[in-house]
């Protein structure tokens, strides 16, 4: 049994068709990377797998059961952003951020274990988003994302507005964190030498459908369509076992 699949879903927008029977599977404790040109479908893909956005056709299913969006009960989808802003509150500070989302009957000890989790520090607790840098947001986005103790992690293009060596240390600090949480990841970018890094498998989408799909190794080294071969070589280098 998957933790998340897309059985067959279809996205509209008025009578544009932006998702076409797209199907996905990302196994327990797996980590799928979703790949494509801008305006592939991407970012609707990663909505749907949330809920966020109405089916017009199939069904998103996490551990075999359909997705419901349930009134004052934590998701067990939990989204990051590319704008961090999106994710957090600018009100809350960031222990309180994290303390809104851990599941109820945690200690609030928890707080300072999830900050130590993503690399930040006690001191961090107090602060508002707007006293800390891109990259602490996003870490604080991830903690509170995980702290919700969620079936599927979903990030979609969360290092595309960070400088490139924040970019590689939240790639580093994610691939840490797969292998000491085992969480099940959707990863969402443009970068194929990223998702490459972090994830099992790859699935590439162009014009809203799927591509292709396989292990991330070899789509990277033997693609079979001319598209993947495009995004690839839009890489300048693609570096063995490097992020960025
Ligand atoms: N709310 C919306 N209303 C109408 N069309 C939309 C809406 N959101 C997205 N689209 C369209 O759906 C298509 C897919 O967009 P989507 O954001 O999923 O692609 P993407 O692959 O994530 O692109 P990017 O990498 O640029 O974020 C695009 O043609 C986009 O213009």
């Amino acid at each position: 049994m998957s933790a998340l699949h897309l059985d067959r879903i279809t996205v509209r927008y008025g009578r544009v068709t932006v998702l076409e029977d797209l199907s996905l599977s990302v196994p327990w404790a797996g980590a799928l990377g979703i790949v494509g040109e801008s305006g592939s479908g991407k970012s609707t893909a990663a909505r749907a797998a949330c809920g966020l956005v109405p089916l017009s056709g199939g069904q998103v299913l996490i551990d075999g059961k359909p997705l419901r969006a349930r009134r004052g009960i934590p998701s067990p989808v939990q989204m990051i952003f590319q704008n961090p802003a999106a994710s957090l509150d600018p009100r809350l500070t960031v222990a309180a951020a994290i303390a809104e989302a851990l599941p109820r009957g945690r200690p609030a000890n928890e707080v300072l274990r999830y900050l130590d989790l993503v690399g930040l520090e006690a001191v961090h607790a107090t602060r508002r988003p707007a006293e800390l840098s891109g990259g602490q947001r996003q870490r604080v986005a991830i903690a509170r994302a995980l702290a919700a103790e969620p079936k599927v992690l979903i990030g979609d293009e969360i290092t595309s507005a960070l400088d490139v060596s924040v970019q590689a240390a939240i790639l580093n600090l994610l691939r840490r964190l797969r292998q000491e949480l085992g969480f099940t990841l959707l990863f969402i970018s443009h970068n194929i030498a990223a998702v490459r890094y972090l994830c099992d498998d790859i699935a590439v989408m162009q014009g809203g459908r799927l591509v292709e799909a396989g292990p991330a190794d070899q789509i990277t080294r033997a693609p079979t369509q001319p598209y993947t071969r495009a995004l690839l070589d839009a890489v300048p280098r693609l570096k063995e076992d490097s992020p960025c």
